[in-house]
C-alpha cells in the first residue's frame, strides 16, 4: 500500500492510504449517503470537487454500470473510511484519484467549521506533501471556473423515445443525471437532450411542450447565457428544472443566487410542502442556494434544517423546479410524482 497527501486550505496536510494514485485538486465537499456511492460518483455535478463520504465504508455492493448517472467519474478524486477494491479498482481504471485510512470525521467537521474548502491530492507510489500542497496552491475558486458547462453538456443534440406519444421535453444539459432523462422517457415523454449554450433557434426547431434545465455542477451565476435562453420563454413556454435548473430559471425570472457555507449533500435532507405541510425525504447535491427569489416566483416547500428555498412555482406562468433532486438516484423516491406535475404543465 502506498502514501497519499491531502493539503486542505491553511496549508494543514493529512496523510493517508492511497487506493488510485494520482495528483488532484478541487472544491472539497462532502455527502452524507450511506448509498449510492455509484450514482454520486458519476453524478456530473460534482466536477471539479473532492468528494468525501462521511459513511466509512464504501463500495460494499459492488460496482455496476446501470447505475450509472453518466458515461465517468466526476470528481476530480474521492475519499472515505474505507474503499472496497471493487471501487478502488474503479476509480484506478477512470485515472480518478481514491484516498482512504484517513479520519473522515475529521474532515467532515473541519468543512462544516470552514466551509466548503480548496484542496489538493497526491497519491501513489510517486506521492509528496510537496505535490499535494502545488495542486493546492493551483486550485481555483468554484466560481472562477466560468464555463463549466462546457466539460459536462452534450456537444449535439440527442433525442430519447422519439417515437414516444408524450409531450416534448427541450432538456438544457448542464451537466444531465441520467435518471432525470429516464424518470422522463419512463413517463412516455420524448426527451431531446440540447447543449447547454443551446440558442432559441434550436429549442424553436423543436417546438417543444416545456424547457427543462438540468443539475449541473458550479456557481449557476456563471450560466448567464442558459438565464437569459430561459428568460425569453417566459409566460411562452412552461419552464422546470432541477437543483442547477432552479438556480438558473430563478435568475432568468429576476432573483439572485449564493453560495452556501458546506452545502446539502445526501439522502435524507427534509422537504416541507408549505401547502401541505408534507415533509419529504430528498435527495440533495448543491452548494449554492436560491437567495432571492424575485417578484414571480413564489417558494412552496423549505428545507426543514436551514429554511432555503426547495421548491419555486408560479402557476400562471406554468413554471414548476427543486432545488434537490426528485429523481432520486440514490436516494428516497418520495418525490417523483414532480416529473407527473412538470408533464401535465403541457397539456
Ligand atoms: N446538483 C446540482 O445541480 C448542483 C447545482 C450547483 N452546481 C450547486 O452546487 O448548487
Amino acid at each position: 500500500m502506498t502514501t497519499a497527501y491531502v493539503a486542505i486550505e491553511g496549508d494543514r496536510v493529512i496523510e493517508a492510504r492511497s487506493r488510485a494514485p494520482g495528483r488532484a485538486r478541487g472544491e472539497l465537499v462532502f455527502t452524507t449517503a450511506y448509498t449510492g456511492y455509484e450514482e454520486s460518483l458519476t453524478d456530473p455535478s460534482y466536477e471539479e470537487q473532492i468528494l468525501t463520504f462521511s459513511y466509512p465504508l464504501i463500495g460494499n455492493y459492488g460496482v455496476r454500470e446501470e447505475r450509472f448517472e453518466s458515461d465517468r467519474v466526476h470528481p476530480r478524486a474521492a475519499l472515505a473510511r474505507e474503499f472496497t477494491d471493487d471501487v478502488a479498482d474503479w476509480l484506478e481504471s477512470e485515472g480518478v484519484p481514491a484516498v482512504d485510512h484517513l479520519d473522515t470525521r475529521d474532515v467532515v467537521t473541519e468543512i462544516r467549521d470552514e466551509g466548503a474548502m480548496k484542496c489538493g491530492i497526491s497519491a501513489g507510489p510517486d506521492a509528496s506533501r510537496g505535490a499535494a500542497l502545488d495542486e493546492l496552491a493551483a486550485c481555483k475558486h468554484m466560481s472562477d471556473h466560468t464555463d463549466i458547462g462546457a466539460q459536462v453538456s452534450v456537444e449535439e443534440a440527442t433525442v430519447h423515445n422519439e417515437s414516444g406519444d408524450g409531450p416534448r421535453i427541450a432538456l438544457l444539459d448542464c451537466g444531465a443525471k441520467g435518471s432525470i432523462v429516464d424518470s422522463l422517457v419512463e413517463r412516455d415523454a420524448v426527451v431531446h437532450v440540447l447543449p447547454y449554450d443551446a440558442t432559441q433557434d434550436d429549442i424553436d426547431a423543436l417546438d417543444p411542450d416545456v424547457l427543462f434545465v438540468s443539475n449541473g455542477p458550479g456557481d449557476p451565476a456563471t450560466y448567464e447565457a442558459a438565464a437569459e435562453l430561459v428568460d425569453t420563454y417566459v409566460g411562452d413556454l412552461p419552464l422546470a428544472g432541477i437543483c442547477l435548473g432552479q438556480q438558473v430559471v430563478a435568475e432568468a425570472l429576476g432573483g439572485a443566487t449564493a453560495k452556501m457555507e458546506f452545502g446539502h449533500r445526501g439522502v435524507n435532507q427534509p422537504v416541507r410542502d408549505l401547502r401541505s405541510n408534507r415533509v419529504v425525504m430528498t435527495t440533495q447535491n448543491h452548494g449554492y442556494t436560491v437567495d432571492e427569489p424575485g417578484p414571480k416566483l413564489n417558494v412552496t416547500q423549505v428545507n426543514v434544517n436551514d429554511d432555503t428555498p426547495e421548491g419555486l412555482e408560479n402557476d400562471e406562468l406554468e413554471i414548476l423546479t427543486r432545488q434537490y433532486h426528485p429523481e432520486a438516484h440514490p436516494g428516497p423516491n418520495d418525490s417523483l410524482d414532480f416529473f407527473d406535475d412538470v408533464l401535465a404543465l403541457a397539456n
